[in-house]
């Protein structure tokens, strides 16, 4: 189809040689336009071998035109402008989702919160999320991209100041609903948005720029959680609070930046959508992407009809099924990864490991959500030079190999599990189930229970299993363990959700491996591809539909893990998720195709074929072809000999 739309423009000699060179660019160094000397190079060699089409212009004059084209092809700061301050909305999804454990430590203090309301301030976020990521799917479709990243920040905003103003815990629910219903439309917005203004060659990494901000939007918190952790009173108003800021500088940014030209064509309003693409491609000519934005938009629309609910269209031409499919899967094998657990668990699994200063427990979370940070940067590196789909599969191989890995941690830890050697009677008299066990395994998975033990070398003794304070798990609710003070005086240790055991760093090694893997790949493509597979008409439908179904995972992983613990163990929880990133894994490999350097109206035929193919056609992933019309005549281009052409 997109071939069919390209067959109507009528191209330049300019355009011409502009094609041959990005086709060049792209076999000379495998990344489409990215290494500025070699699209100059390739530019100049275009210019060259067009020397046979007009045998007037002689060398030095085509040089000096491939050079200004050059210039020209240079992609203008203005895109990078637009991408930084939509991801604002990436930053503020992973702050808000972030931010909410540390405040809760001194939330249930001083508001006196029980475990239910814990559980309803952290998961009513993540809920508001999945319906407001599908409902913004229509908003898009209505209003455009534009004021739907308004709303969203508006409604940051407007939950950021009713959480730092709370007085009761009714206040803060809603203040966290708010709060989700932004993550929700920005989340599905963001990447649309950035995806429709910049171009092929740098889409990829300017939406993946996108998940960046998510990650370091996690990091921030933990690092505003660890700082005012110590601001016992009213600590958590600033933790919740600080977000405004960049809600309210989106705002206002926001205001002046323009909207999706694609959304404007689709809409008809036709000269602004010119105005607003020759503005993003700076002095670039935008004929070419208008008239295939626009052919596209017409033949899809006689194609498919405009008539009923987008989501039935979808749903009914294979096409659009197959790509939602496969987009949807992408989400919901991410979360099934058990990211979100990973995370949660990191200051466990350290401090498992042997660090035993339990202040440092909530840097120890800053530092894996700062490697998470990291390798997400590895991935906007990597995913114009690799693709997505090979970033993807090899994020994903690691991945499952890490979850190994860690199971294999907890259950060498479970395995040499110590016994508990002394049974101290409860001085309030209250029976509690935590002194019957005889083994710290059985201790470590009751969520009540902990191990109050001291170490001579490495081995432990005297060890005993007593409940935790109801306030915090740092501690035990009476004995030897309950005063924090006494842990440094009389060298006692204090295990919460694990046991000490000589293997416990196999844990650690799985959890490095595991952000070291997922955070390039299995973090930003779900988003990245989404972004990028819809046609434009499906495109805000599509979105919202896999965004609700990452939100939907999210939530169900975070809640059922507790009690997947409880049953299959920790080692058995792992294994599960290692299970599900093995399923995926196969899922990508049958079903997900190579997008990169792609224009997006090119992006539809690659689902053109029946499903879970792709893995069958890998072999034609280098292949590019391309039909122009050059003055009335039809060529193809993979045939790049200027000599073909009169
Ligand atoms: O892509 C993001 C990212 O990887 C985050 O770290 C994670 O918390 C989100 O759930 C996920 O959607």
């Amino acid at each position: 189809m997109s071939r069919k739309a390209s067959d109507n423009v009528e191209y330049t000699l300019r355009s011409l040689s502009n094609l041959m060179g990005e086709k060049r660019r792209r076999q000379a160094d495998g990344s489409a336009g990215s290494n500025a000397a070699a699209g100059e190079r390739s530019l100049i060699a275009a210019a060259e071998s067009c020397s046979s089409i007009n045998s007037q212009a002689s060398g030095g004059e085509l040089e000096l035109a491939a050079r200004r084209q050059f210039q020209q092809d240079e992609t203008p700061g203005f895109v990078y402008v637009v991408s930084v301050f939509s991801a604002l909305g990436g930053f503020l999804f992973g702050y808000d989702t972030g931010v909410v454990s540390g405040a809760l430590l001194l939330l249930k203090r001083e508001l006196n919160l029980g475990v239910l309301w814990q559980e309803l301030l952290v998961s009513s976020t993540v809920g508001a999320a999945a319906l407001s990521a599908l409902a913004g799917g229509v908003l898009n479709g209505f209003w455009g991209r534009r004021p739907c990243i308004l709303l969203a920040s508006c409604l940051f905003t407007a939950g950021a100041a009713l959480l730092a103003a709370a007085q009761d815990k009714e206040t803060l629910l809603g203040g966290r609903i708010v709060v989700g219903l932004g993550i929700g439309v920005a989340s599905m917005t963001v990447p649309v948005y950035i995806a429709e203004v910049a171009p092929p060659h740098l889409r990829g990494r300017l939406v993946t720029i996108n998940t960046l901000f998510i990650t370091g939007g996690q990091f921030f918190a933990s690092v505003v959680d660890g700082a005012f952790s110590y601001l016992a009173k009213d600590g958590w108003r600033y933790m919740l609070g600080l977000s405004a800021v960049p809600a309210i500088i989106q705002f206002f940014g926001f205001l002046f930046l323009p909207e999706s030209p694609r959304w404007l064509i689709q809409k008809g309003q036709t000269q602004k959508a010119r105005r607003i693409l020759s503005q993003i491609r700076g002095n670039q000519t935008i004929d070419e992407e208008y008239d295939s934005i626009k052919n596209n938009i017409e033949e899809e629309e006689k194609e498919v009809g405009a008539a009923g609910p987008v989501i039935c269209r979808m749903l009914t031409y294979p096409p659009t099924r197959r790509a939602l499919i496969v987009g949807c899967g992408l989400q919901m094998f991410q979360q099934l990864s058990g990211i979100n657990t990973v995370m949660y668990y990191s200051a466990t699994i350290l401090q498992m490991s042997g660090v035993q200063d339990d202040s440092l427990a909530i840097w120890l979370a800053a530092v894996t959500a700062f490697t998470n940070f990291l390798f997400t940067l590895v991935g906007v590196w990597l995913v114009e030079k690799v693709g997505r789909r090979k970033l993807t599969l090899g994020s994903l191989t690691g991945t499952t190999v890490a979850l190994i890995i860690l199971a294999l941690g907890f259950l060498l830890s479970a395995q040499v599990s110590p016994r508990v050697t002394l049974n101290p009677t409860d001085p309030s008299g209250q029976n509690s189930t935590c002194t019957n066990y005889s083994y710290c395994n059985g201790c470590m998975l009751d969520p009540d229970c902990g191990l109050c033990y001291k170490l001579n070398k490495s081995n432990v003794v005297e060890s005993s299993c007593v409940p935790i304070k109801k306030e915090s798990t740092m501690a035990a609710a009476w004995g030897r363990c309950s005063n924090e003070t006494r842990f440094k005086t009389e060298e006692l240790f204090w295990a919460y959700n694990f046991c000490p055991t000589p293997y416990s760093w196999t844990a650690l090694l799985g959890l490095i491996l595991y952000l070291v893997f997922f955070a390039p790949g299995m973090g930003p493509m779900p988003w990245t591809v989404n972004s990028e597979i819809y046609p434009l008409w499906a495109r805000s439908t599509g979105n919202a539909c896999s965004s609700g179904i990452n939100w939907l995972f999210n939530v169900l992983v975070s809640l059922t893990f507790l009690h997947t613990a409880e049953y299959l163990t920790y080692y058995g929880a792992f294994f599960l998720y290692a299970g599900f990133a093995g399923m995926g894994l196969i899922f990508i490999y049958g079903c997900l195709p190579e997008t990169k350097g792609k224009k997006l109206e090119e992006i539809e035929s690659l689902f053109e074929t029946r499903l879970c193919t792709c893995g069958i056609s890998d072999s034609d992933e280098g292949r590019y072809i391309e039909y122009i019309r050059v003055k009335g005549s039809n060529y193809h281009l993979s045939d790049n000999d200027a000599s073909d052409v009169e």
